[in-house]
Formats: C-alpha cells, sequence, structure tokens
C-alpha cells in the first residue's frame, strides 16, 4: 500500500526549557490538501521544518513519502515554500526561477509561472527590491516549480493582498486536481475552510482537533449576534425551545445553538426589544472553525 503523503507520531522537539513540540501526531494523505492551523507559537512551522529536514526532532517518527526527511531524494520530489529566508537578495525574480528550474527533470515554464502569480513586470527585480508579497510569491513559485508530488507551504499568504491570495489560491486548487499533496500552515480559517480536505488544528505542540471541515464545524447552525457585554441570557434560555443554548463569547458576542428557524429567531428579537437590546450583525450561520478553536482551547486562533 502507498505510504501517505506525510506520517507524524510522537513528535517532540524541545527549544531549552520550552517544549514546542508535546507528542504530535499527524497524517497528511495523498493527493489531499492539508492544513495545520493554530495560533502563534503552536508548533506549526516547527513540524513543517522538521518534514523538511531543515529541523531535527528530539523524538518521534517522521515518514515524508514514506521515507526520514534527511533522504536526498526526497530534494528532488518535494517542493518547499520558506515562511522567509533562501534567496539571495541580489539574484533578480526570474533569473532566480529559471535556476530553480534547471534543478528539475520537468520543470514548468519559469515566465508563465511568474505571470500566474503577478510577477511577470518583476522579472528583473533584485530579490531584495521586491515586496514582502513579491517576495513570497517567489518563494511560492519556485516550490512548484519543479512539479513536486508533495509541497510543504508555510503561511503561504500571510501578509498577501487579496487578488494575490487569490492566485495563491487558485494554485493550491490546481496542485491538489494533478494529484499533488499539498500540506500547508495558516493563520486563515477562510483559507483552511476553502482549499483543505483535511484540517489538523494545533496548539501548545499538540493535535487539538482533525478532520474535514465539514465534520469539524458541523451541519448545525447558529445564531449569532453583537450586543453589550454582560447580558444576563438566563430569561433568554427560559423562553427558547427546549434543547436551546446561549452563550457569550467572546465579550459581546452571543451565540444562540438549538434549532435555528423562525421560532427562535422571534423568541430572540422579543428578548432584546424587551432587554432594550440592540442586536447588531444579527445573523444565522454555520459554525466556523474559529468556533471550533475556541471552544477547544478557550483562546482566539490570532
Ligand atoms: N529556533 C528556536 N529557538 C527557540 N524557540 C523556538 C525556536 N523556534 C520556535 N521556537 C518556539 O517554539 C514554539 C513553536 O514555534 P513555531 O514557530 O513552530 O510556531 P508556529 O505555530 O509556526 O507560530 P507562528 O504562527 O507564529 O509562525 C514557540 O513557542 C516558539 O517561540
Amino acid at each position: 500500500m502507498e505510504s501517505p503523503a506525510v506520517e507524524i507520531l510522537d513528535l517532540v522537539k524541545r527549544y531549552g526549557a520550552g517544549v514546542a513540540l508535546d507528542g504530535l501526531a499527524l497524517r497528511a494523505e495523498r493527493g489531499a490538501v492539508t492544513a495545520v492551523l493554530g495560533p502563534n507559537g503552536a508548533g506549526k512551522t516547527t513540524t513543517v521544518e522538521i518534514c523538511e529536514g531543515f529541523r531535527t526532532a528530539d523524538a518521534g517518527t517522521v515518514r515524508v513519502l514514506g521515507l526520514t526527511p534527511e533522504r536526498p531524494e526526497l530534494r528532488a520530489r518535494v517542493g518547499v515554500m520558506l515562511q522567509s529566508g533562501g534567496v539571495p537578495p541580489a539574484v533578480r525574480c526570474g533569473e532566480w526561477l529559471r535556476l530553480v528550474a534547471r534543478f528539475h527533470a520537468r520543470p514548468l515554464d519559469p515566465g508563465a509561472l511568474l505571470g500566474r502569480l503577478g510577477l511577470a513586470g518583476h522579472a528583473r527585480t533584485p530579490f531584495r527590491r521586491m515586496s514582502g508579497g513579491q517576495q513570497q510569491r517567489l518563494s511560492l513559485a519556485a516550490a512548484v516549480i519543479g512539479r513536486p508530488e508533495l509541497v510543504f507551504l508555510d503561511e503561504p499568504t500571510a501578509g498577501l493582498d487579496p487578488q494575490a491570495r487569490h492566485a495563491c489560491w487558485e494554485l493550491v486548487g490546481e496542485l491538489r486536481s494533478a494529484g499533488v499533496s499539498v500540506v500547508l500552515t495558516t493563520h486563515h480559517m477562510d483559507e483552511a475552510e476553502r482549499l483543505a480536505d483535511h484540517v489538523v488544528i494545533i496548539d501548545k505542540g499538540r493535535v487539538v482537533a482533525e478532520g474535514t471541515p465539514a465534520s469539524l464545524t458541523g451541519a448545525e447552525r447558529q445564531l449569532r449576534f453583537r450586543a453589550r457585554p454582560g447580558l444576563t441570557l438566563e430569561e433568554l434560555l427560559n423562553a427558547l425551545p427546549s434543547g436551546s443554548a446561549a452563550k457569550e463569547s467572546p465579550a459581546g458576542h452571543y451565540i444562540i445553538e438549538g434549532r435555528v428557524g423562525p421560532e427562535l429567531l422571534a423568541t430572540v428579537t422579543a428578548w432584546c426589544a424587551a432587554e432594550g437590546v440592540t442586536a447588531d450583525d444579527l445573523r444565522i450561520e454555520r459554525r466556523t472553525l474559529e468556533d471550533v478553536f475556541l471552544e477547544l482551547t478557550g483562546r482566539e486562533l490570532r
């Protein structure tokens, strides 16, 4: 049977007295987009860089396409986009991509790839003169130019403008359609929900939840509104159909769960009117990955 794109078991990484990874386990299937989600310092970059062979683990096993990360044959089969670094400051954008392409047997066309990522006009710009977002897009291009079987993208859209973000999303979609396995880290829930087949939420170096975006968020809808913090919800709860729940999370944000329909909506708005509460942004929607994370850890993702 074919090995998964990435398989991690009991991974531990310490930096001095601090534990960055605390027994992390993760499996990324071939041909799928796996999003690793978590707040700052959760251990995303450490995990990805161990898989890429740039850092060594203190304990645990890691297999990338069935091999240990330091195996040299992985270099031609795995594309890597780092959060920063790796490109000489004076090299011109187009020159760099052509150079990277030469290391691969069947590279994509560098010029076409630059065009796809909105960098056609910057082919002659030295790396150090490119904006952060442009540098990032070049790193993305360099990660995929060799037609890898597996690509690691560490926060590929951080700091990108909306247009560049969409170009990146499209590229990830195409990689997936071409059967490439993608492992990406992100802080953006919408990005994970939009792109990923499988989401792994990590916090403090451990996996706190995983599944498809739909299985994590569930099919149930919620009623949400914003109002002044500290409303007493007991009376509202008494008025709601049995099986409903009402909570304030975070302060000033109210979430009503249960059978969301006309009756529940009417009860909530009547209660608001009676309490003199103006419910801002009143809406009905599915739970988001952000909510899932908040429930699991009591903290927001960013
Ligand atoms: N080289 C290092 N030396 C010491 N501590 C480190 C080092 N790299 C990471 N850490 C620590 O390990 C923990 C995990 O960091 P990591 O960069 O993997 O998190 P992350 O989830 O990628 O965060 P971010 O979203 O901010 O990039 C953090 O507490 C961080 O301070």
